[in-house]
């Protein structure tokens, strides 16, 4: 599913006119009867089309064009509606227009009695900030939502007032339960404050041939997506099938991110997990992970006297590496310089070999910190490396430049690093970005503030590092471990709530969403699915 800015979106439509005679009023008829199979379909349990009271606000632009259409068909279907056209400052009750002098007090009533607002005031067309009026017309739904939490806010396109490419919001934007938006996706829903104005994100079909799409660099990830990427499990397969992982991760301060990455990739599949451990730490491991072997690597130096321990130690991990088909480096690790040391050292021995005989890299954590204390760190990394950096790693990565946690200056910056790092990069956060080395992009919609709790990441590296033991593509694997990661805490956040949910508590849903995905039978909360084509 691709995702636009407002201008893309308008080429879009040019396109759809010059190139298939879609003219601006035929988009529109598609797209008001898509809003309203999507509004019919979303219905909550309790309610019927018959004689639900909706009440439309209506704009001065095609996004008020949109909302007439979808009120056509919801009354055709039986539903109670009325509509205020702000600009004309015009009410009409079920079919009956009310004399001017009565507006505001029949308004008034007509809002008391509401199931439903439906926001179709603006779209991708608002120029400037709301005006006064439009404010107060906003401000009072709102009211009467806080009085009565059960009218449900649903918005064509967008939310009026939100920026469609930048994700900022005006003080007067109605937050709404339900967005049902036009063809794709517009990139500031997945910025805040926007993705907070959302709520439950549809997407309707206005009739554009798909072949418009193709030259988009902006992708959602969804279920559809997923489904043609999970990676299949043949009869005739054993665990070499699956792949190796080698993890070097973990240290005795810091054990638990080695046995929530090792459990991470063997959740999601992979053959065999291997932990690199010394004899220090193996009892902390080889009594949580009994599934997992070990690589038992010597002591670090303890001393500058004995500093070709480092050398001792990298040769023991890269004796191990021949045929394992992923490594991740870096949770847990510490940073201590003979650690920075042996991590120079991997890289070195990883560039030195051809790609199909080294393991597929993935750096997280300590070992992106490690990383950015040097100069131009990323030239020591071999072709094809993903990293997955939270926002304070990845600000360390860009010598200190500020990188927010939800804006959508994360974007430019992602994309512009992945280039220029030639990295699959995995901007974290509430919203994660994957950028391709090519400008790619894809974007996760799942916020959930459950996954902001310890553990998580390690647990997100390890789901990458056992898709790219899979045979997955880089950019692929990063992008299927995002949203494989974010439908778990879904679904535990679907038992728990949006507090309390503990890294581990992921594991054993990582299988059981991999298997809902392919089986078509995942039913996410808040998740957008695919397009609507009409039923
Ligand atoms: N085009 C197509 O083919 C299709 C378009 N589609 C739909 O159209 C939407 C885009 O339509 P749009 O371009 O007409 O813009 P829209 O958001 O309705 O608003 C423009 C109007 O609002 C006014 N206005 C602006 N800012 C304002 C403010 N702050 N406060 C008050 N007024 C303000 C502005 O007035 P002006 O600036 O001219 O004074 C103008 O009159 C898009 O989101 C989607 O829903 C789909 O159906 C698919 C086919
Ligand atoms: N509000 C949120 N919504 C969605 N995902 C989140 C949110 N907060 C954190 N996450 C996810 O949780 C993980 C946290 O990773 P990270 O910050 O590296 O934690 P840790 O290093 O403690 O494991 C990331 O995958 C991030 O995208
Ligand atoms: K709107």
């Amino acid at each position: 599913m691709h995702i636009v800015t407002i201008e893309e979106m308008r080429e879009l439509e040019a396109q759809a006119e010059r190139q298939h005679g879609l003219t601006s009023p035929i988009l529109m008829q598609h797209a008001g009867s898509s809003a309203a199979d999507i509004f019919m379909a979303q219905l909550l349990p309790h309610h019927s089309i018959n004689d639900l009271e909706v009440l439309f606000l209506i704009g001065p632009g095609n996004n008020g064009g949109d909302g007439m259409v979808m009120a056509e068909h919801l009354v055709k279907a039986g539903a109670l509606v009325s509509y205020y056209a702000w600009k004309q400052h015009k009410l009409t009750v079920r079919g009956q227009d009310i004399d001017e002098r009565h507006t505001s007090e029949e308004l008034e009533s007509v809002l008391q009695s509401a199931d439903y607002v439906v926001d179709a005031l603006l779209g991708t067309g608002t120029s400037r900030p709301l005006s006064d009026d439009m404010r107060a017309l906003l401000e009072r739904v709102k009211r009467e939502g806080e009085q009565r939490p059960e009218l449900r806010i649903v918005a064509i396109d967008l939310p009026s007032g939100v920026n469609a490419d930048t994700g900022e919001v005006d003080p007067g934007t109605l937050k709404a339960d339900m967005t049902i938006t036009l063809a794709c996706p517009k990139l500031g829903f997945f910025f805040f404050p926007a993705r907070e104005y959302i709520g439950e994100l549809h997407v309707g079909s206005i009739g554009l041939p798909t072949d418009l799409e193709s030259h988009l660099q902006t992708e959602m990830l969804n279920q559809g997506f997923c489904r043609s990427y999970i990676p299949h499990r043949p009869l005739n397969s054993n665990k070499g099938t699956f792949g190796k992982v080698m993890l070097f991760c973990g240290s005795a301060a810091y054990p638990g991110s080695a046995y929530l990455a090792g459990s991470a990739s063997g959740r999601v599949g992979a053959g065999l997990i291997t932990l690199a451990v010394t004899e220090k730490t193996l009892p902390i491991y080889a009594s949580s992970l009994h599934e997992a072997t070990f690589a038992i690597l010597p002591e670090g130096p303890t001393s500058e006297l004995n500093r070709g321990k480092t050398h001792e130690r990298t040769q023991a991990l890269s004796d191990h590496l021949p045929g394992y088909r992923a490594l991740l480096m870096g949770p847990g690790l510490g940073q201590s310089s003979e650690t920075r040391e042996t991590i120079l050292q991997v890289l070195e021995y990883l560039r030195s070999e051809p790609t199909e005989k080294r393991p597929h890299l993935v750096i997280d954590a300590d070992g992106l910190n490690n990383l950015s204390a040097l100069e131009h760190w990323w030239t020591f990394l071999p072709e094809g490396t993903i990293i997955t950096p939270h926002p304070g790693e990845m600000s360390r990565l860009c010598k200190g430049q500020k990188v927010s946690g939800g804006s959508i200056d994360r974007l430019a910056l992602a994309r512009e690093k992945a280039q220029e790092w030639q990295v699959t990069l995995v901007l974290k956060g509430a919203c994660t970005i994957i950028a391709h080395p090519d400008g790619r992009v894809r974007l996760n919609w799942k916020a959930n503030a459950a996954l902001a709790t310890a553990g998580t990441g390690d647990v997100l590296a390890g789901v990458v590092t056992g898709f790219l033991a899979q045979g997955l593509a880089p950019f692929d694997a990063a992008s299927l471990a995002v949203y494989i990661h974010s439908s778990a805490g879904e679904r535990v956040s679907a038992e728990l709530g949006n507090a309390g949910l503990l890294a581990s508590d992921l594991l054993p849903h990582l299988p059981r969403v991999m298997r809902d995905i392919k089986h078509n039978a995942y039913r996410p909360g808040s998740d957008i699915t695919e397009r609507y084509e009409g039923k």
